[in-house]
């Protein structure tokens, strides 16, 4: 027999969505949405997978703007939560020579209040891949140990765990990043880093050595992002190559985020890694191509027009 599930995701996002505030030139701040995984959930969704979010937001106006997107976008939101004790979090974007940075105002966020308590085993029904993040675990100490069980949970009912190594040293060292991912990598099926992830946590810069320095951990595959060089796929039967596609960069803000989403939409429907690699290298290229982090997410037909072609729309 067999049972429907209430809320079957293919994949569910665990972190901070914030409001954001987008600083274009003078007189001309944009609004937007970001926040790593909730970026991710964009991108899976937009990808052609049915996505969720885990989190809570404040009962302001930013929590139900975030809300709205999640709406119009089609994203599962019945394991987000409203909190009347704590404010949504908020970030600033300025570009400058050497790219974007960020400021925060979410110390003490809604989302960076949940705990442990805050998770239960029925979250995680029917949910293909669980996905979180160095900044999931970044943001408090109480969600640094949410963290660790929603993976627990999450196995428990059968799902896998992608994790993106994100670090923000903004809002802790990387020691303390390293520490805390050696606690979740043994339960993480496929990590996410990044080459400037790497050095600064590990000192490593080759893309091989980092691989296995991943692997070693007892992760079942490596992403490793290589920004236009594109990404490599490593198991522990070997490491492929997956070129990135041509793109006219203008603003690289959630090009990894997109790469994860869009990477966890294609590996759950063909189970192909590299595959799914491919496809999530030609959603980044069209991402980095407008600026912002939603706005730049791309549609499923326009990442198969891109595949296709191989070259800048
Ligand atoms: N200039 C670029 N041209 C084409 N693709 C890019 C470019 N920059 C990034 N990408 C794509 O975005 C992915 C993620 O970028 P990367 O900079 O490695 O991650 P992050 O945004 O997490 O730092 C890369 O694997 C690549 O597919
Ligand atoms: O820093 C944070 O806490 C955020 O979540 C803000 C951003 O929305 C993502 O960080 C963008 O991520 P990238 O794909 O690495 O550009």
């Amino acid at each position: 027999m067999t049972s429907t599930r209430p809320h079957a995701l293919d994949i569910l996002c665990f972190g901070e969505p914030m409001f954001e505030f987008s600083w274009i030139e003078k007189d001309n701040i944009r609004p937007g949405i970001g926040g790593d995984v909730s970026n991710t959930a964009v991108a899976a969704t937009r990808a052609g997978a049915k996505a969720g979010m885990l989190t809570h937001l404040g009962t302001d106006g930013f929590g139900d703007h975030i809300l709205q997107l999640y709406s119009d976008e089609g994203i599962d939101a019945s394991r987000v939560q409203r909190s009347e004790a704590a404010p949504t979090g908020l970030y600033f974007i300025e570009y400058g020579p050497n790219g974007h940075q960020f400021s925060y105002r979410r110390a003490g966020s809604a989302a960076s209040q949940i705990g442990p308590d805050d998770l239960d085993q029925r979250m995680f029904d029917g949910v293909g891949v669980l996905h979180i993040s160095g900044i999931t675990q970044a943001i408090s100490e109480t969600a640094c140990a949410a963290s660790i069980r929603a993976a627990e949970l999450a196995r428990k009912a059968g799902a896998r765990v992608a994790f993106d190594t994100n670090l923000r040293l903004n809002l802790w060292t990387a020691q303390q990043a390293v520490a805390a991912m050696e606690q979740i990598l043994p339960l993480v099926d496929v990590v996410f880093p990044s080459i400037e992830d790497s050095e600064a946590l590990f000192g490593l810069s080759d893309p091989e050595q980092i691989c296995k320095r991943f692997l070693s951990f007892g992760v079942e595959m490596v992403v490793l992002t290589l920004a236009e060089k594109g990404a490599i796929v490593a198991t522990e039967h070997g490491q492929h190559m997956i070129d990135a596609f041509p793109a006219n960069l203008t603003d690289a803000t959630g090009a990894g985020d997109t790469f994860d989403g869009a990477f966890l939409a294609e590996f759950s429907r063909s189970k192909n890694a590299l595959d799914a690699a491919r496809f999530a290298c030609a959603a980044a290229s069209l991402s980095v191509e407008t600026v912002g982090a939603v706005a730049s997410i791309p549609h499923y037909d326009a990442i198969q027009s891109r595949m296709q072609k191989g070259e800048i729309l």
